[in-house]
């Protein structure tokens, strides 16, 4: 379990964090998402001690990690896949992870199996990895003292699709054993195919949070009528019952509703549709991406072509 109240980070004038609050729970993954530059990793550094906040709290499994008796064995942490010693080897890097966290040798080679990192590629000088191994190293650095709770910032980055998808396998299966897994990405679809609890950060505030579900439910439905001179007729429609209507770039209609609310509006206003579906994956990146407009770089252009992450 983590349990984070009030985190505040400033930096100067800049309030990179800014009163954050959130809980990540056990036996599910929660996603940590926002725009370059929102404040996840300040976030996270917060949660294991690595930067002091300005104010607030956090605590895992109960405890400040500065507080906690052996901290490898409670919380396992990647933070920056490169931040390894880059003259060590993968196996001495594992090796020294598991003394530390007074866990004997052959827990090492464990890791290695789990993670797939040959006995050739193990033996490498870390300056000599890829990306993609790097990741897989921290990895399995952050599981080497069997933690019950994983903080990973963009453990995904630099993995293929194989090894994302090995990724997303490992960390289902690490909650579904009762878990407690954070993960950070600025990647929505990234995050949704994996967490199961979503938290939106933007500009250092928390803009949305909830079950995957809830958000999903949230994002709405996408209606277009038959004729598209009907469009306006929907519009108003939809507005004169309180509902925000977004235009999507195919001509249809995003609405803040579910579906059986705006066929009912659409048959009132005497509209035939020719599509009324929930608005899943698609409405939720247009919400990320309302939720967090003022934070995103490429506003204009994303909101200009609906956005392709
Ligand atoms: N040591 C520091 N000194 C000054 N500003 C900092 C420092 N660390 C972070 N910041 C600022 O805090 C804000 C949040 O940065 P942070 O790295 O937490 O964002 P992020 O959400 O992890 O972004 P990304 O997805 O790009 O990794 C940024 O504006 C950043 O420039």
């Amino acid at each position: 379990m983590i349990d984070v109240n009030g985190l505040t980070k400033t930096y100067g004038a800049h309030r990179a964090v800014d009163d954050v609050s959130l809980t990540a729970r056990p036996g599910r993954v929660t996603g940590f998402l926002g725009p370059n530059g929102a404040g996840k990793s300040t976030t996270m550094r917060m949660m294991v001690g690595l930067t002091p906040p300005t104010s607030g709290t956090a605590r895992i499994c109960g405890a400040a990690y500065a507080d906690l008796p052996n901290p490898p064995r409670e919380v396992g942490v990647l933070l920056d896949a490169s931040a390894q010693h880059a003259g060590r080897t993968g196996r001495e890097i594992l090796t020294i992870a598991a003394m530390t966290a007074g866990l004997p040798r052959s827990r090492a080679t464990a890791m290695l199996d789990l993670v797939s990192l040959t006995e050739d590629e193990a033996d490498r000088r870390v300056r000599n990895y890829s990306l993609g191994m790097r990741q897989r190293l921290g990895i399995a650095v952050a599981l080497v003292g069997e933690p019950e709770v994983l903080v990973l910032d963009e453990p995904a980055n630099g993995l293929d699709p194989a090894g994302i998808r090995w990724m997303r396998d490992l960390l289902r299966g690490f909650a579904a054993d009762g878990g407690t897994v954070l993960l950070s990405s600025h990647l929505l679809h990234e995050i949704e195919v994996i967490a199961d609890d979503l938290v939106v950060i933007g500009r250092g505030r928390i803009v949305a949070e909830g079950t995957k579900a809830s958000l999903l439910e949230r994002a709405g439905t996408v209606v277009a009528p038959v004729e598209t001179a009907d469009a306006a007729t929907l519009v108003r429609a939809c507005a004169g019952a309180g509902l925000a209507v977004t235009r999507q770039d195919d001509g249809s209609l995003r609405v803040e509703a579910d579906a059986p609310e705006v066929g009912r509006l659409a048959h009132q206003a005497g509209v035939p549709l020719a599509r009324l579906q929930p608005a899943g994956g698609t409405g939720l990146e247009d919400m990320f991406l309302q939720l967090t407009a003022d934070t995103q770089r490429e506003t204009r252009v994303a909101t200009a072509g609906g956005m392709a992450a």
